[in-house]
């Protein structure tokens, strides 16, 4: 554990000085609280109006007027300016990519279109029944899939609620119960890509094999994640089923459509069929479309874009109510016998021209509608590549990769329903507005090993309040949680992709409930915090979030933009902090000049007050040990009970040597998973008498150990406001850097000795004012070197 006694004492003189410019810094520094920052305020998203006038700015859209009446009812009373733009092309049907900030309504910009459709249908013909899938929407997560069909349910008019049914199809959840679900013909499906595909190619699901083809409208959310190479090879899949699926479909008699209900194909030959274009896929992904659209360029804004309305003029809607083609087997075989034979390069030049023939086809058949959205989709990512990095890759021969242009890569996977989609992007007009306006950035610089310090110190700070705090590994996710729960700071759940579904979505519930009790203040001062993968960072509303954790540098700016993007949505204030260590800076850096689109601005550090987190940091570093030896004991449990098992499964005898050899690997460094991959059976088997022994012995003494950590770890938090350090104070870099700033400009200056012979009226020789400055200097020096 770090002497902060020897701390204080080399540093003496820094040490006071620090806490002065704590003390400009205006913040209480009473023994027992922690300084209070700047309180995040709430401001109402939307200007108050009355429901009439609310109705008035909805029906401008002309939009069916049930649901301009459910918006209202649902306290949405004014678009938002990116639904404002994409809506005023509601009644085109375009193509549409839709660009904002994070939590800028933009799920509205989609389901409005879709619901207008469908309501607008029913409106016609009372008595009509869908009875088919006219949307598809897709998301990379579950929790966003479950969001977006809660948001869109929401906005259901009340009339219609019977007729158009919304229904999420996501993994880990029972897939009999889902086939079930789509059994009462849903309207709007909302799918992450696996178990959609698993439903189609896996489980034949005639509902989704005979009506995806047929949608009307494809929704892509979070789209540049998921069509990114190497995630969710299962839409490209889907995608391809679709459009080729469409084209046959139509192409077919329609005289032989019957209701889904009374399909049964031959499931056999379907799962031949399925996966004949599933080999076939990646010809049909090369080419399709590609030639019709216009090249995107990475920044596109309104200006550039030409009129977007199809060739044919617009598109008129497509009604696939009841139409299910009846399986064709004969054809399909005389088809499988053409394209079965013959070499490859025939193979290829075929599938070439029958792409060409089908994505005409698919043109002239009516193109589906494709909505697609994100907040990063039209980032520029080229600054990722500094040009001292260039230099270098110059000099040593390496080629630069290609900038990714996301757009680009939209239009070779999509079958655009018109020549070229309509693009409406608001993240590109100024290239400092690629976050919230109400969102504050700040950083905390530390080194790795005092990251868990930090944390802590930042959500006793900020107590009553809910934190996101994002890791980059699962390991660092369990660890942090049960951490935080020894510190018992605040209630905090985990979340990330090895959890069970249903655990996953109980803890986001119970994190949901905790913040709106933060938020209405009957937490009784308990904060809620979220210790999460990125698996919450795209896409997640949880309104009253005010902060939001980099405990890890993520890993791109996309991340690091979705990330922010939990807090400070619609209109509400909201503060990141980054925790930086020396090893974050270089990517942190090179993250910042993509959001900014310019080289870095250096983030205002966090205020820290020495002194209350020399404090804290005994009671962090007893938590921390007591935390890594009940880990480790638990893990070596976990692997004796596996190893017993092992043992007493294979009913083996063992010698003696054998006998040592486990005891060693027992008593010394049994959980190390790679020793016991590696162990015989005859080895594994020697367990049961070790465990009566060595084994047994080993746990033992650890769980002693354990228990002392946590006598010693009670104790010291018995003790919390022990005054040990109280007049302690240590240095990071982030503190000198701080310290020089004001040291540099005249006027910190000044005031700067105007704090200090505050303080110590009688006795602050100006002298030692200069003997900090002259320290800083120094420190700023070594840091370079
Ligand atoms: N017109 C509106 N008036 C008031 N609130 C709105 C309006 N439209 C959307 N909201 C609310 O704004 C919040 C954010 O919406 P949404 O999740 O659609 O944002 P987003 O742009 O998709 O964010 P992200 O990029 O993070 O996915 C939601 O709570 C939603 O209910």
């Amino acid at each position: 554990m770090r002497d902060y006694a020897k701390i204080v004492s080399r540093y003496q003189i820094q040490s006071e000085c620090l806490k002065n410019i704590y003390q400009t810094m205006d913040h209480s520094d009473s023994e027992d609280s922690l300084p209070d920052t700047t309180a995040v305020q709430h401001r109402l998203p939307m200007p108050a109006i009355s429901k009439k006038e609310a109705l008035k700015t909805w029906l401008a859209f002309d939009m069916a007027e049930e649901l301009a009446e459910s918006l209202v009812a649902n306290q949405f009373m004014k678009p938002t300016e990116i639904q404002a733009q994409s809506l005023s092309y509601l009644n085109a049907h375009v193509d549409m990519v839709v660009a904002a900030k994070t939590g800028q309504g933009k799920t509205l910009c989609f389901g409005i279109p879709v619901l207008d459709l469908l309501v607008k249908r029913l409106a016609r013909d009372a008595d009509a029944e869908f009875g088919s899938i006219k949307a598809l929407i897709m998301s990379p997560t579950r929790e966003l899939a479950i969001q977006i069909k809660d948001h869109i349910q929401a906005i259901v008019p009340v009339q219609f609620e019977q007729k158009i049914k919304v229904c999420p199809i996501v993994g880990g959840m029972s897939i009999q119960k889902q086939e079930r679900l789509l059994s009462y013909k849903p309207t709007i499906v909302i799918a992450t890509p696996g178990r959609l595909w698993e439903l189609v190619n896996e489980r034949m699901n005639p509902y989704l094999t005979n009506m995806l083809p047929m949608i009307d409208v494809l929704v892509l959310d979070e789209a540049d994640r998921m069509i990114e190479d190497g995630h969710f090879k299962e839409l490209k899949l889907l995608l391809d089923f679709i459009y080729t699926k469409r084209v046959e479909y139509k192409k077919q008699d329609m005289g032989k459509a019957k209701k889904p209900e009374e399909v049964n194909p031959d499931k056999r030959q379907y799962k031949e069929d399925i996966l004949k274009w599933t080999k076939d896929s990646s010809a049909t992904k090369k080419e399709f479309g590609v030639k019709d659209i216009e090249k995107s360029k990475s920044k596109i804004d309104l200006s550039q874009v030409v009129d977007l309305y199809d060739e044919d003029g617009i598109m008129g809607e497509i009604d696939a109510d009841n139409l299910v083609i009846e399986y064709d087997e004969k054809e399909e075989k005389k088809e499988g016998r053409k394209s079965g034979k013959g070499g490859k390069a025939s193979q290829q030049r075929r599938s070439k021209e029958d792409e060409e023939t089908l994505a005409r086809e698919y043109k002239k058949m009516g193109g589906i509608q494709h909505i697609i959205c994100s907040a990063t989709m039209t980032i520029d990512t080229s600054g990722r590549i500094t040009p001292k990095m260039q230099k270098k890759m110059k000099k040593q021969g390496i080629r630069q990769p290609e900038k990714v242009d996301t757009l680009e890569q939209l239009c070779k996977t999509l079958r655009f329903r018109s020549k070229n989609p309509k693009v409406i992007d608001l993240t590109d007009n100024d290239q400092n507005q690629r976050m919230p306006e109400t969102l504050k950035e700040r950083a905390i610089r530390c080194k790795n090993e005092e990251k868990d310090l930090f944390t802590y110190y930042f959500l006793r700070d900020n107590k009553d309040q809910a934190t996101i705090i994002f890791c980059n590994s699962i390991t660092c996710v369990r660890r942090l949680t049960s951490l935080l729960s020894f510190l018992k700071v605040g209630n905090q759940w985990p979340l990330h992709s090895k959890m069970q579904q249903r655990q996953r979505l109980k803890n986001l519930d119970r994190f949901k409930n905790a913040v709106s009790k933060c938020e209405s203040g009957a937490s009784g001062g308990d904060g809620a915090i979220l210790v999460c993968t990125d698996v919450a960072a795209r896409g997640l509303d949880i309104p009253y979030v005010q902060r939001v954790l980099h405990y890890q540098c993520p890993f791109n700016a996309e991340v690091y933009i979705h990330r922010c993007g939990r807090t400070a949505r619609i209109g509400r204030d909201g503060e990141v902090m980054a925790l930086l260590a020396p090893e974050d800076e270089k990517a942190f850096r090179s993250i910042r000049r993509v959001v900014l689109g310019q080289a870095d601005e250096r983030l205002e550090p966090y205020p820290i007050s020495y002194v209350q987190l020399s404090k804290l940091e005994p009671l962090v570093e007893a938590a921390k040990k007591f935390e890594s030896a009940l880990h480790k004991t638990d893990s070596e449990k976990k692997e004796a009970n596996w190893l017993i098992k092992a043992a007493k499964d294979a009913d083996l005898t063992l010698d003696d040597n054998l006998k040592v050899q486990i005891q060693e690997t027992l008593g010394g460094k049994l959980a190390l998973a790679g020793k016991k991959r590696k162990a015989t059976p005859e080895q594994v088997a020697a367990i049961d008498i070790v465990e009566d022994e060595g084994g047994a012995r080993h746990r033992q003494k650890e769980m002693s150990k354990v228990q002392q950590l946590k006598k010693k770890y009670e104790e010291l938090k018995k003790s919390e406001n022990f005054k040990r350090f109280s007049n302690s104070s240590y240095l990071t870099p982030e503190a000198a850097s701080y310290l020089n700033e004001l040291i540099k400009t005249g006027q910190q200056k000044a005031d700067l000795e105007i704090v200090y012979a505050g303080q110590h009226s009688d006795n602050v020789p100006k002298q030692k004012f200069k003997r900090t400055e002259k320290f800083t200097s120094r420190y700023k020096n070594r840091r370079r070197r």
